[in-house]
């Protein structure tokens, strides 16, 4: 146990010793599952401390539901659990009621720091948890804080990281995303997890997936081992050893609570499921027309992807069926994701185009139709899909649109589990749309670019599906031409992507790993690379003497003046060159700390990507883009780099010695000078000596000069951007160069080391 602070509040101390007692007395033996079969078990029933009573009454929570009543004695015991129970069952209140006692028993109080933390895969979920523990826990004393934020892509979100860095140190229960919650743990300075009580995760199956692993494994770091309660929570709930192992917990002493097990179905008992057969190139209008005949429903649509879900949301907001039109994707910037689920929550007849960023957890009140138009990649993701509807006691339908490639995916290799009935499509009301968006996509541009995109970001997805399941589906066998034609394009886009995607198990591997971060990483590689064999074939090309050391500085530092805006101009590399320029200042402008940024699932996001980000929901592209003329720019400044290397090592041999012969001779010179001082010939030798010193700096200014290419007697013509006045400015120049190299290095260090972990 920590040690408790003297001035924290002291705790009802009868009525904790009282629940212990009770607990003691009434856990379950391990590896007990109550029936619950027809009986009816009211949450007063349990040891629970009065304020948590009283908050469960105040919102209506009576009676438990079966998951609720066979894991909260468990996990009040202060037993690990592993929590499985349908979609909608309950399971929030399953581990939020026992995280409250827990830190009522122990008295926490806000000198304690942190002592729940509460993981979930997505922002919205994380704040559906919020707002159910805000009302249950309304009696109780403790402090809350949702960590959820954006990306710190523009001031606004930077100001809500501050602010969330403010009351952090006073927090007592944090419910949080991954990367949010990592991000705090490295740069929150007095973020005190040290006493960490219970660590919580809902949709555990999901954060304990590739694409969270490492940010857990990070995250868990910061954690004291021992002591700590876990508890996992998820409809399509990991038995995984390794996953255990992962979270340090005991699988001997874990208590698996699978309340449907033995049910047939994995879906809720009260949804009614159906699929139909439709071509790829007919499913708009079977979604059009879907959608004209339940204009009284509350419809959420699943769509494979970003791009397809901007795309149908741009299309049908034109096409205008007669009810609302929402969008949820990963892509839109935080505070309109937030708008979109608040409308959604309270609009009746509407529908919501959403990828899987809301296929999770989220509990959207009275959702009357799941249209799975892109097929679920597996059984798990059917499960959570179809499961927003039919919630708790209210019924539900879902209707997936199969492809007649993908029939047999899904209703044999899937092993689902679930009444999925066939049913066929009336032609009679089908309505066409194909010819309406060809219009609508000729007309308007940006329509007409979404539609490209969603064209090949579902191709794409489709050539990512596991093989284990989608064996027999073969994107090249597809009928993509009339698929294209369905979206309204013309003609269809090119599918040179496809030859990268053919090692798809090892791609899908990585989908969910950043692929900015991935980028910076090599990005940040190859310049290390780069410059290290520059310093090679520097160091290669030095010659005996100290003098070449000085010369191969100063033709970096010339090379470096490429970045110059003017020399850039001239070559035409403006705008990428100045971004790559604009970048590197601002990196290295301000604490390093400051410029760490995190994206949702907490891999570090450097100023690299984020410096053109404008805050709306084309950022990831634009971030892509940003990425490439960054690249670019850096190649072509690596070449001019090297054809510069080159050039100065042609220069004139003689030149050079002349060069290096007068130094001798002005440090004779200096040498005779002083020993003539020395003599006592006082007034007239130090004149003399003096002059030629003078002499010999303009000489070798002059030396200097046309050494660095700038003279008139020079071989490079000014025409190819080293002109005068670049050297002119050359000596300051070269300090500030230097600097800002300095900077650069130290922030790619920085960078390197944050991605590893090391910082
Ligand atoms: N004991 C209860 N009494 C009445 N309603 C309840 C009770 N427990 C939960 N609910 C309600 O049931 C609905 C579903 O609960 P919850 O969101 O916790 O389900 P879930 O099992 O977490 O679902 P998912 O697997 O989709 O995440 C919520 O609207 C919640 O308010």
């Amino acid at each position: 146990m920590p040690q408790r602070n003297n001035k924290r509040k002291i705790p009802a101390q009868q009525e904790v010793a009282a629940l212990n007692a009770r607990i003691a007395a009434e856990t379950p033996e391990r590896g007990t599952v109550p029936s619950l079969k027809n009986s009816v078990i009211a949450f007063s029933s349990l040891p629970l401390s009065n304020n948590t009573l009283r908050g469960l009454e105040f919102n209506a929570y009576t009676n438990m539901t079966a998951i609720q009543s066979a894991s909260i004695p468990h996990a009040l015991a202060g037993r690990d659990i592993l929590g499985a129970a349908k979609t909608g069952s309950g399971k929030t209140l399953a581990f939020l009621v026992p995280m409250l006692e827990k830190l009522y028993r122990a008295g926490w109080s806000t000198q304690d720091g942190v002592g729940a933390i509460v993981l979930s895969p997505t922002r919205e979920l994380a704040g559906q948890i919020f707002a159910v523990l805000r009302k249950i826990g309304k009696f109780h004393s403790f402090t809350l804080g949702l960590l959820m934020g954006g990306r710190n892509k523009n001031r606004r979100e930077h100001n809500e990281f501050l602010q969330e860095q403010q009351s952090i140190p006073n927090t007592n229960i944090l419910i949080c995303t991954p990367g949010r919650l990592l991000q705090h743990l490295e740069q929150t300075p007095y973020m005190n997890a040290d006493s960490l009580q219970m660590l919580i995760l809902d949709e555990a199956d999901r954060i304990l997936d590739m694409g969270f692993r490492d940010q857990l494994v990070r995250i868990l770091d910061y954690f004291p081992a021992g002591e700590r309660q876990t508890l996992l929570y998820s409809a399509t709930q990991t038995k995984d050893v390794k996953h255990l192992a992962t979270l340090s917990i005991n699988r001997k002493k874990v208590e698996y609570v699978g309340v449907h097990d033995k049910d047939t179905e994995t879906t809720p008992n009260q949804l009614r499921q159906s699929y139909v057969i439709v071509p790829l190139e007919h499913k708009l209008n079977c979604l059009f027309s879907f959608l004209k005949s339940h204009l009284r429903s509350k419809t959420i649509v699943f769509l494979a992807s970003c791009s397809q879900v901007r795309y149908a949301w741009d299309l049908f907001c034109q096409l205008r069926p007669g009810l609302s039109v929402l969008a949820i994707h990963g892509k839109l910037s935080q505070p309109k994701r937030m708008q979109v689920y608040d409308k959604f929550t309270t609009t009746p007849h509407s529908v919501l185009f959403a990828t899987d960023v809301a296929s999770r957890g989220l509990d959207f009140p009275n959702i009357d139709w799941v249209l799975q138009v892109d097929a679920p990649e597996d059984a798990d993701m059917y499960v959570h899909r179809v499961g927003r509807t039919a919630r708790f006691q209210s019924k539900g339908q879902a209707l997936l649109l199969l492809d007649p490639a993908e029939e047999k995916s899904v209703t044999e290799n899937f092993n689902l589990k679930a009444p999925l009935k066939k049913k066929s499509i009336n032609p009679t009301k089908t309505m066409l749309v194909s010819q309406r968006a060809s219009s609508l996509v000729a007309e308007h541009g940006n329509l007409h670019l979404l539609a490209k995109k969603a064209f090949h970001s579902y191709v794409r997805s489709v050539a990512l599906l596991p093989k284990t399941v989608w064996a027999d589906l073969d994107v090249k066998k597809m009928n993509l031409e009339a698929f294209a034609l369905s979206l309204g394009l013309a003609a269809m886009p090119d599918l040179d992507f496809l030859k990268k995607v053919s090692n798809r198990d090892g791609l899908r591997e990585s989908k969910n790993v950043n692929r900015k971060l991935q980028k910076l990483k090599e990005q940040i590689k190859l310049e290390k690379e780069k410059k290290k064999s520059r310093k090679e074939k520097k160091r290669k090309a030095d010659s005996d003497d100290d003098e070449a050391d000085e010369e191969d500085d100063l033709l970096v530092v010339k090379a470096r003046h490429e970045y110059n805006e003017d020399d850039v101009d001239n070559h035409g590399l403006a705008s990428s060159a100045r971004l790559a320029k604009k970048i590197r200042i601002d990196s290295g402008n301000s604490a390093p700390q400051q410029h760490t940024k995190f994206n949702d699932d907490g891999t570090v996001q450097p100023k690299l990507v984020l410096a053109k980000e404008s805050g709306d929901d084309d950022e990831s592209e634009e971030g892509e883009e940003i990425d490439g003329k960054l690249g670019e720019a850096n190649e072509m400044y690596m070449e001019q780099v090297l054809q510069r290397l080159e050039k100065t090592r042609d220069l004139d041999k003689k030149e050079e010695r002349e060069r290096i012969r007068s130094k001798h001779k002005k440090q004779k010179m200096k040498e005779k000078a002083a020993a003539m001082a020395e003599e006592g010939d006082e007034m007239e030798e130090p004149t003399t000596a003096t002059l030629a010193v003078d002499a010999m700096e303009k000489e070798d200014a002059l030396v200097a000069s046309s050494s660095s290419g700038s003279s008139s007697s020079s071989s490079e013509p000014e025409s190819e951007g080293d002109s005068s006045s670049s050297d002119d400015s050359s000596s300051s120049d070269d300090d500030d160069d230097d600097d800002k190299s300095t900077d650069v290095a130290a922030q790619e260090d920085l960078a390197l080391s944050l991605i590893r972990g090391t910082a």
